[in-house]
């Protein structure tokens, strides 16, 4: 048989159409205690004012302003203190002129009082048995009130539809009574890699074996984004085998992401596979490395991501293909990468055809965000992982770049991106055209 023949398409091209696909995953209720990290459905909306009544921000004394014109060191003010009201408590009794009550931080301002002055610029005294305080200064009306409605209005729209729930926003649902809120659902992810070479992790190798890190890695990857995992026992290059794993895992996932077995060899079943199920493939070749080789189709309303063997290469399309159908369908409003402006921190020499994603290493600073490789960069290296928390996007057509470059990086770190691919830092190149010449 020939080998097939791929044409590849450029990688914006390749995320558009799949965030064209992309739909919303539906939404749940869940319970503040787990709310976290989702992705709000409905708009977080101030059921009340805030602070829901005039309060005091000090411990001291609520008192009728007025009772201070002229009050000074020589000539102190005396007033009857009538009550204690701690936080939580409400004061019985109206403060008028003469009188103030003991107020702690929190507690209502009791009617009548217009003002509170700290405990440590009072003199406290007893006469007859009756508590009084002595003020030698003037207090003006409204020092020292919290206002009511002064941090939020009951109304005002604090959160909208698609903000991730930040420990802050739980702070603000808690304080407006959600004690469940509508988040979108999470998507099922089932993973399974392929490969006859593979062995378990708890496995001895053998000769010509490996042990399977690729489905680890992507589990972590898309639990990372948010989604469910089903991580499945791998399978070896095995057509029938793999089409019934496939098509069970279909009926119990939203997205079935593969590992290995997308490319042109004669043990790499799954554009067959793609062939078999009839499943739509949106493509099977993009001018990037690593990643060329992954293959993306949809079926039934599901997603097959045929993600490379290649760790590096699983890992790139991962994060560029599979974090946008997860995000967008929780309608995350940057369901990509983020987007950072960096300095080459050093020389990074191989020229390429195709637009190239280099694991590496960013540092983000305050005048200067500088982004260094990360290791071995080769698409089937693993170890150029453990320090990458970003690719280096270098577009394609170009001689190598030398340190100090200004470049385009994009971290799954941060807080995403609405659509990174315009930035003139990627310029829209000669990556295709480069790469039609290769084919
Ligand atoms: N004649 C051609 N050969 C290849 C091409 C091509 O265009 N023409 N593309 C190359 C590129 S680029 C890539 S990337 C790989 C993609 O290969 P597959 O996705 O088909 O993956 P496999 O063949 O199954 O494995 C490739 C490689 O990765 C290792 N591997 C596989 N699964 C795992 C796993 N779960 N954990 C760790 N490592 C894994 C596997 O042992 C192989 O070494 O194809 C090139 N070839
Ligand atoms: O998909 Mo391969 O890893 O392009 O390098
Ligand atoms: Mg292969």
């Amino acid at each position: 048989m020939p080998v097939e023949k791929r044409t590849p398409i450029p990688v914006e091209e390749a995320v558009k159409k799949i965030v064209q696909q992309t739909k919303t995953w539906g939404t749940e209720n869940v319970a503040i205690t787990d709310c976290d990290q989702r992705i709000l459905a409905e708009n977080l909306i101030a059921t009340n004012d805030v602070p829901p009544f005039n309060r005091s921000p000090y411990d001291g004394f609520a008192i009728f302003s007025d009772d201070t014109n002229g009050a000074s060191e020589n000539k102190p003010i005396k007033l009857l203190v009538l009550e204690t009201i701690g936080a939580g408590q409400v004061a019985q009794q109206k403060v008028k002129s003469g009188t103030a009550v003991r107020i702690m931080t929190g507690a209502q301002i009791p009617v009548g009082a217009d003002a509170v002055i700290m405990l440590e610029l009072v003199k406290e005294t007893t006469e007859n048995g009756q508590p009084y305080i002595e003020i030698k200064r003037k207090v003006k009306k409204n020092d020292n009130i919290s206002f009511q409605g002064e941090d939020t209005t009951e109304g005002e729209l604090l959160a909208e539809k698609g903000t991730v729930i930040s420990p802050g926003i739980v702070a603000l649902l808690a304080t407006f009574g959600y004690h469940s809120v509508s988040v979108f659902k999470k998507p099922v992810v089932g993973i399974l890699s392929t490969g006859t070479e593979l062995l378990d992790v708890h496995e001895e190798l053998v000769p010509g074996k490996i042990r399977n890190s690729n489905a680890y890695m992507a589990a972590a990857q898309v639990k990372a984004m948010g989604a469910k995992v089903k991580l499945y026992q791998h399978r070896e290059d095995d057509f029938e085998s793999l089409y019934e794993s496939i098509t069970a895992i279909l009926n119990e996932s939203d997205l079935v992401i593969t590992t290995g077995g997308v490319s042109v060899g004669d043990y790499d079943y799954l554009p067959a596979i793609y062939k078999k199920l009839g499943a739509a493939v949106l493509f099977n070749k993009i001018a990037m490395r690593p990643g060329s080789v992954t293959t993306v189709a949809s079926y039934k309303g599901k997603w097959l991501f045929g993600l490379s063997g290649n760790p590096s290469a699983c890992f790139v399309g991962c994060e560029l293909f599979v974090r946008p159908v997860i995000l967008g369908g929780m309608n995350d409003k940057k369901p990509h990468c983020t987007l950072y402006k960096a300095t080459l921190g050093a020389d990074f020499s191989k020229a390429n055809p195709f637009t190239r994603f280099v694991r590496a290493s960013l540092s983000i600073g305050l005048d200067e965000n500088v982004v260094i490789p990360a290791g071995l960069d080769k698409s089937s290296s693993v170890s150029s992982l453990l320090a990458a928390n970003a690719l280096i996007v270098l577009p394609g057509g170009t001689r190598g770049w030398e340190k100090g470059s200004q470049v385009g990086v994009l971290s799954w770190d941060g807080e995403g991106s609405e659509w990174p691919w315009d930035s003139p830092l990627f310029s829209k190149s000669s990556a295709i055209k480069t790469a039609e010449k290769l084919r």
